[in-house]
């Protein structure tokens, strides 16, 4: 396989006949984290339901060399694409164990993931039989990550998953998002900025419906003045604004 696990070439999104993403291409390398950045509603989010056939879209989408993107959803998932989407989304009145048991794909599940994922995430371990939604949100979101890394996925798309977690919480969810990404390429959108620093290998910008940067997530953030001009805010100084 090439070195990119997912290209996206010309992509546009439209939403309740309202297109919300007008032209986007980016890659996606075959190993680590990439950030995808922007200020807040320029179509992050849309961007990874476009790539999954959640929301309509046109220009190609292209996984792991094949074309994807006249595929209903399903297929995509199939295909090899994890989602956690914001907010986690956990099954709050169902065990952890519940959780993880749902979300195994057929004949994707191992019993060698589920003892990588019992590795990654001891504290899930332990928990197994409490209620998802009695965890913190930390916790909940090592069961979202838990629930896609039980399959056998080439890309996962992770949106803004600390987002509203306390600055211990957020560490936590570092380190799984470091461990998970050793198994699995991720594509991250990211609001807190040392957060894309500490994981992101690559990022790409959007702004005004279109990629407006791609590169190397340091040397973007190490550049004060791009940095500003693109998500308006200084580097060191945490979340983009919109
Ligand atoms: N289901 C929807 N119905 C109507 N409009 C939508 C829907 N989803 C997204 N939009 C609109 O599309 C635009 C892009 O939204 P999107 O959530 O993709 O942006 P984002 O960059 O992820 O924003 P945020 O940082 O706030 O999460 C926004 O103007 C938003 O209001």
């Amino acid at each position: 396989m090439s070195g990119q696990v997912l290209v996206v070439d010309h992509l546009a999104v439209s939403v309740a006949g309202q297109q919300v993403v007008e032209d986007v291409s980016f890659t996606v390398p075959a190993t680590g984290i990439t950030a995808v950045l922007g200020r807040n509603g320029v179509g992050k989010t849309s961007t990874l339901k476009g790539v999954l056939g959640l929301y309509q879209r046109t220009g190609e989408v292209t996984l792991a060399g094949e074309r994807i993107d006249a595929l209903p959803t399903h297929k995509v998932v199939q295909r090899g694409i994890g989602y956690v989407p914001e907010d986690r989304e956990v099954f709050a009145r169902l065990t952890v164990s519940e959780n993880l048991a749902l979300a195994e794909r057929q004949g994707s599940a191992t019993r060698e993931r589920r003892e990588m994922v019992d590795r990654l995430f001891p504290d899930l371990v332990q928990r197994r039989d409490q209620m998802a939604g009695t965890l913190s949100g930390g916790q909940q979101q090592m069961v979202a990550l838990a629930r896609v890394l039980l399959n056998d996925n080439l890309l996962l798309l992770v949106d803004e998953p600390t987002k509203g977690l306390a600055p211990l919480i957020v560490e936590q969810v570092i380190e799984a998002l470091r461990l998970a990404s050793a198994t699995v390429p991720i594509l991250l959108v990211e609001q807190n900025l040392d957060v894309v620093r500490r994981l992101a290998g690559d990022a790409v910008v959007i702004a005004g419906g279109r990629v407006v940067h791609t590169g190397s997530a340091s040397d973007l953030l190490s550049d004060e003045l791009l940095t500003q001009r693109l998500l308006g805010v200084h580097a060191e100084s945490g979340e983009v604004r919109p």
